[in-house]
């Protein structure tokens, strides 16, 4: 709870709320305490459509006025919503029901399931045309001629439009009409030599790093095309895939997907066949999927278009921060002899990058007038400051084309200039050293000042930060000047089920009441959320970061680049304009880095050289990345898969290689199915692996002693004695034993995720159905509720050496100081107070991962014999020896 000393806001003197910190307190005194509240009709009557709302909904006049919205003329302030707006339209006309894609549906008499819903189909049109005029003032339908012609000239177009411009949205609706489009049946020779006629192309794709962004941009795009998308939907043009969420209906055109999926794609069609088109989106992200995708594309490009029957493949690469010099080199023809380099082109790009951000320092996203709120402030947001200009201009001779608007070098380039709407940054004047101290103050400070409608967006670094942030910021709420409008708090991170996802981008349906979103950098790029006007930046983020002197991979809490602040900035604005408040310094801002080091220089390439044997790369070191990690480390990763079975002494992929890679899985992972199903503990392998890689941690941390020791109590019955391998199992396994109804209640008993159990069986299920068409698993397993059955100590025993055999790189031993020690490299590790082992000392342990904060510490960890180690290291597969003997 907030120290009682809180007084509520709006109580006079002192709106802000005291802090334990006196210095970060200092200087943040609240400069709204005479201004909020609904007094000053000067305010009011001064500001734009939104403030004018605010006074409309003070609880008094909504209260009247929302009852008889549906029968009032549409008043202008709810029209420009319904225009820009996903669900304003709707929210005024009361529907029994509202579909997915956020269109009035019919519900079938007798009946109140959604899938009985009679989408409206007049409705929907109506939707798509009230839509159209907001597209057509958006910066890119300019471009729209533009883009259609360079990509009908050259099969490579570079696309760089600032955040919020309609890259994303409508460049795919430009192009699908093209007649470069049409699906074609092509006679093709087939692997023996015989003619066979396929069809190719008729889609294209858009990727996207996160799932949360394929989704509701195709959403979106269905809406604007007037067709309807939900999970039942079978026919239509706009369609998405996403790990255990596909709609891919007949007709689809356009089709949203992570950049996963699509590489999972090119397992069964390395040509891409389906398409005529891929679109790569916010590349600048650099996953490691990204340059992979980018490398086989540039193949495609460039290769032997035999498989496609000799239809090219158009591919779109887009980013409002796009590192244009190293692309315009990387997809050139090769005959152009490009100064491409395999490997270099960071560098080259944040050269590039640098260069031209501190050439230009125009306030583009700026309508350059002082916002009438923030005019006078002091504290955190008295700094005002103009942002840096998210563009990078392309070097000159790229856009060199000939007569015929051929780019010479096959890659044609176009910038979208400007956004619809200005977006307004707020720097902090010092450095504060507890960023979420300082977000609680400045999300108070704000929600007293800024009108409604205007929800915010918080960027924080993790799950666990958002989750104290919600609980502090609503402890807060209850001690608000009840006149003030309601806050509900909403979180976005990656780990949410999806309808808690698609819950924070909703408009608020309460009444007077602020949506206030805390997310992760999930909702970075790409996305709108809808209602945001103000986005809260802390400037932080979790990065994964690769440890070669530890072999391990480790989450850093690090200073965001400037590319995802701009990012994070580009949130704010885009259904009307916004203002960016950044919980750090302008000097802070010039010195991040430009961008971030690319996935595949900062992990263990392990996946990434996986993938491409997979995908037919025989030579990996010569494969064409974008940036090549070091070539130990690819060495590293080719000698790590020989050692895992999964490549041959040729550097073939085996069998087993090919089982690994077809799993959804990290390769380690992939090894210990293929490996299980030979000592016959597959089911329990998998029962494990479903919960260790369910998306969020499956056991919740108490939060005060009292549950510390009535979880202890309750889980005295799952916590197994060889740790925590054998824990997961238990844990999975007496969730499935209870009927679903009673599934929610075990996991409040136990603190244990509901939602992670929930994925874990999804999971579970993709596994055994993978595993059983592969033949290695002889019959799917009977279906739950199964009674529960405690493995016998021997299988016991094959599952964790089944698990050695996979991660012998993550074994510890005990050393004579009674500290343990990495087996390869001598490192010191300590059990993390997560696992069931905290504080045993043991002679040999296995740890699945591995975090570093004050001390090297070993997560989910399992007590092993060194013999088991021994026998793996050596690859003997058969060393048994009793526990115990030394
Ligand atoms: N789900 C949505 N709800 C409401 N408006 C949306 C939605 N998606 C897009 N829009 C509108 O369309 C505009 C363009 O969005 P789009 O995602 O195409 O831009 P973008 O150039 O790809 O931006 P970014 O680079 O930030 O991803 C947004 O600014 C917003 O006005």
């Amino acid at each position: 709870m907030p120290p009682k000393a809180h007084m509520k806001f709006g109580d006079g003197a002192t709106a802000a709320p005291s802090s334990t910190d006196k210095s970060t307190t200092a200087g943040k005194q609240n400069p709204f305490s005479n201004t909020y509240g609904f007094k000053t009709s000067s305010r009011s009557s001064q500001s734009n459509g939104g403030k004018k709302r605010a006074r409309d909904c003070s609880p008094k006049i909504s209260g009247k006025g929302e009852a008889q919205e549906g029968l009032k003329p549409e008043s202008s302030i709810a029209k420009k919503q319904r225009i820009n707006g996903p669900d304003s339209g709707f929210s005024l006309q009361k529907p029994a029901r509202v579909l997915p894609n956020g269109v009035m549906g019919k519900t079938i008499k007798g009946t109140n399931h959604s899938k009985a819903i009679l989408p409206n189909q007049k409705a929907i049109h109506r939707a798509a045309e009230d839509l159209k005029k907001a597209r057509a003032e958006l910066p890119i339908a300019r471009s729209k001629m533009d883009i259609r012609q360079k990509l009908r000239r050259n099969d490579v177009l570079l696309l760089n439009g600032e955040t919020g411009s309609g890259k994303s949205t409508q460049t795919p609706q430009f192009l699908y009409t093209e007649p470069w489009c049409k699906k074609q049946l092509i006679k093709i020779q087939n692997k023996d030599g015989r003619a066979e006629e396929v069809a190719v192309g008729g889609v294209i794709a858009i990727t996207q790093p996160r799932r949360v962004a394929a989704i509701t941009l195709a959403q979106r795009v269905a809406r604007e095309m007037g067709c309807t998308l939900d999970r039942s939907t079978k026919q239509g043009e706009v369609g998405y895939a996403v790990r255990f969420d596909t709609v891919v209906p007949r007709g689809m055109k356009i089709k949203f997907l992570t950049e996963g999926m699509l590489l999972q794609e090119m397992l069964n069609d390395p040509y891409l066949r389906q398409y005529s088109a891929v679109i790569v989106d916010e590349i600048h992200e650099r996953s490691m999927d990204v340059d992979l995708i980018s490398g086989f594309l540039r193949l495609l490009i460039h290769g032997d278009k035999r498989g496609r029957g000799g239809v090219p493949l158009k591919v779109i690469i887009m980013s409002a921060t796009l590192d244009l010099g190293g692309l315009k080199t990387f997809f050139a023809k090769p005959e152009t002899k490009p100064d491409y380099e395999p490997g270099k082109n960071h560098d080259v790009f944040r050269k590039e990058a640098i260069k031209s951000s501190k050439k230009s320092k125009e306030d583009i996203l700026s309508d350059g007038k002082a916002p009438a709120r923030f005019g006078k402030l002091k504290g955190p947001l008295a700094n005002e400051t103009k942002s840096l200009p998210p563009k990078v201009e392309l070097p000159e001779e790229s856009s060199s084309e000939d007569d015929e608007g051929v780019a010479k070098n096959g890659v044609a380039y176009i910038h979208v200039k400007g956004r619809q709407y200005t977006v307004k940054t707020y720097y902090d004047e010092k450095p504060t050293p507890d960023y979420l101290d300082n977000m609680l103050k400045t999300v108070f400070q704000l929600h007293v000042a800024e009108p409604l409608p205007g929800d915010f967006l918080c960027f924080l670094t993790g799950q666990d930060e958002i989750e104290t942030l919600k609980i502090q910021i609503e402890e807060w709420a209850l001690k608000l000047n009840p006149k003030l409008p309601k806050i509900k708090v909403m979180p976005l991170y990656g780990s949410l089920s999806p309808d808690a996802q698609q819950a924070a981008f909703d408009k608020v349906k309460e009444r007077y009441t602020r949506k206030i979103v805390l997310a992760t950098n999930i909702a970075e790029t790409s996305v709108t959320v809808s209602g945001v006007h103000v986005v809260i930046d802390c400037g932080k983020s979790k990065v994964k970061q690769y440890r070669p002197r530890l072999g391990m991979e480790s989450l850093l809490n690090r200073p965001i680049s400037l590319v995802s602040a701009i990012q994070r900035q580009g949130r704010a604005g885009r259904e009307i304009s916004g203002k960016c408040v950044k919980l750090y310094t302008k000097e802070a801002e010039e010195k991040m880095e430009h961008d971030e080091k690319p996935e595949i220089m900062r992990s263990d390439v392990i996946e990434a050289v996986l993938k491409m044997k997979a995908r037919g790369v025989d030579d990996v070191l010569n494969f064409p990345l974008m940036d090549r990690p070091d070539i130990v480390a690819m060495e590293k990763a080719l000698l790590q898969l020989h050692v895992m079975d999964a490549i041959d002494d040729n550097g073939i992929l085996t069998d087993a290689g090919k089982k690994m890679a077809s799993y959804p899985l990290p390769a380690a992972y992939g090894r210990v199915i293929v490996e299980a199903a030979k000592n016959d503990c597959l089911v329990e392998a998998i029962d494990v692996i479903a919960c260790i890689t369910s998306d969020s941690e499956i056991f919740l941390q108490p939060k005060s002693e009292e549950d510390r020791l009535e979880v202890e109590e309750h889980r005295k019955l799952i916590n197994h004695p060889k740790g925590d391998i054998l824990t997961y199992l238990t844990t999975l396994r007496k969730y499935v034993q209870e009927e679903q109804q009673n599934r929610l209640d075990w996991c409040k008993q136990h603190m244990i995720s509901s939602r992670a159990m929930k994925m874990a069986v999804m999971i579970r299920r993709q596994l055994h159905q993978t595993c059983k068409s592969q033949k290695i698993l002889k019959e799917l397993p009977p279906s739950d509720p199964q009674p529960f059955k405690e493995p016998l100590p021997t299988q016991e025993d094959t599952l964790l050496k089944t698990f050695v055999k996979a991660f012998v790189s993550k074994t510890a031993l005990m050393g004579g100081d009674g500290l343990y020690v990495t087996t390869l490299g001598r490192n010191p590790v300590y059990i993390h107070p997560s696992s069931v082992l905290y504080g045993r000392k043991l002679e040999a342990v296995l740890f699945l991962e591995h975090v570093f904060t004050m001390k090297s510490y070993g997560k989910k960890v399992s007590a092993v014999q060194a013999n088991w180690i021994e026998g793996a290291l050596l690859g003997n597969r058969d060393c048994e020896k009793e526990p115990g003997e030394s």
